[in-house]
């Protein structure tokens, strides 16, 4: 059994079938990446996995389970966490408080008016392993938003790890960034999947990261899938030149 099975999904809005027919397994422990040119269907797609929008046809199984229906809070309970193009954190906040809501969402304690002194420390240590792995221990007393466009997406990151996701949801974690800061993301990213086995699949722009990070490929064009393949796969294939990668050479 695949942790992520999307069976024959369309969405449609009004007279446009933004994605057609899309099937797509994902394994446990895999990192699957989503590319495709401008309006290939990429982002309704990834909107379709993570419980943002509907499906007009088609099914989605996650870990057993058909999700299908299920809103995108009630797939975060089962295991699936998203991050956003845009970094979705709260920037008045340290990076310190915005993991520890994190933690304390994952713990159920927000709504628990004192905490025991043994769940305090328990969150604490949570929040100093995330500051860890992030690479944000440096940082961690500063508010967010005054922190560089890399350390946001980091704290974001982290946060969705907090939530101890079966699977991780990456959106365009690379958008808008420099070379410099993308390397660095992109090594945050291997090394989730790398030493915490952590199942990822993401969309990106960024063909670097792409062909680094990922697995297997699929490759969408026009709201349909060209290609399934691992990166050597895709980098070969003629028909992925033609509709994308030559279109980027082309572009570039
Ligand atoms: N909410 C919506 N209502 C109507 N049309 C939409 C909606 N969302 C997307 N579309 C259309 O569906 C098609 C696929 O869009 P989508 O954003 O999924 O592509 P994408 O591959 O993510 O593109 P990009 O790389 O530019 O972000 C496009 O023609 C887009 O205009």
């Amino acid at each position: 059994m695949s942790l992520l099975e999307v069976h024959d999904v369309t969405q449609r809005f009004g007279e446009l079938a933004a994605v057609k027919h899309v099937s797509l397994n994902v394994e446990d422990g895999e990192l699957h990446a989503i590319i495709g040119p401008n309006g290939a269907g990429k982002t309704t797609f990834f909107n379709m996995i993570s419980g943002f929008y509907k499906p007009t046809s088609g099914r989605i199984v996650f870990n057993g389970s058909d999700v299908t229906d299920l809103p995108p809070h009630d797939r975060v309970g089962l295991g699936m966490a998203r991050t956003f193009q845009i970094t979705e954190v709260f920037p008045e906040l340290s990076v310190r408080d915005n993991l520890r809501i994190a933690v304390e969402i994952t713990q159920d304690l927000r709504m628990k008016l004192f905490a025991t002194r043994s769940q305090a420390a328990r969150t604490d240590e949570q929040v100093d392993e995330l500051l860890e792995t992030g690479g944000l221990t440096a940082n961690a007393d500063r508010h967010v938003g005054e922190l560089s466009h890399g350390d946001q997406r980091s704290t974001e990151i982290m946060m969705a790890l907090a939530l101890k996701p079966k699977l991780l949801l990456l959106d365009e974690p690379a958008a808008g960034m420099g070379s410099q800061e993308t390397y660095d993301t992109a090594v945050l990213i291997r090394k989730l999947h790398r030493t915490q086995k952590l199942t990822i699949v993401l969309v990106e722009h960024d063909m670097r990261v792409i062909f680094n990070l990922a697995d297997r490929i699929t490759v969408l064009t026009e709201g349909e899938v060209l290609e399934v393949g691992t990166p050597a796969e895709i980098a070969a294939s003629e028909k992925v030149q033609v509709a994308y990668l030559g279109e980027k050479r082309e572009g570039a």
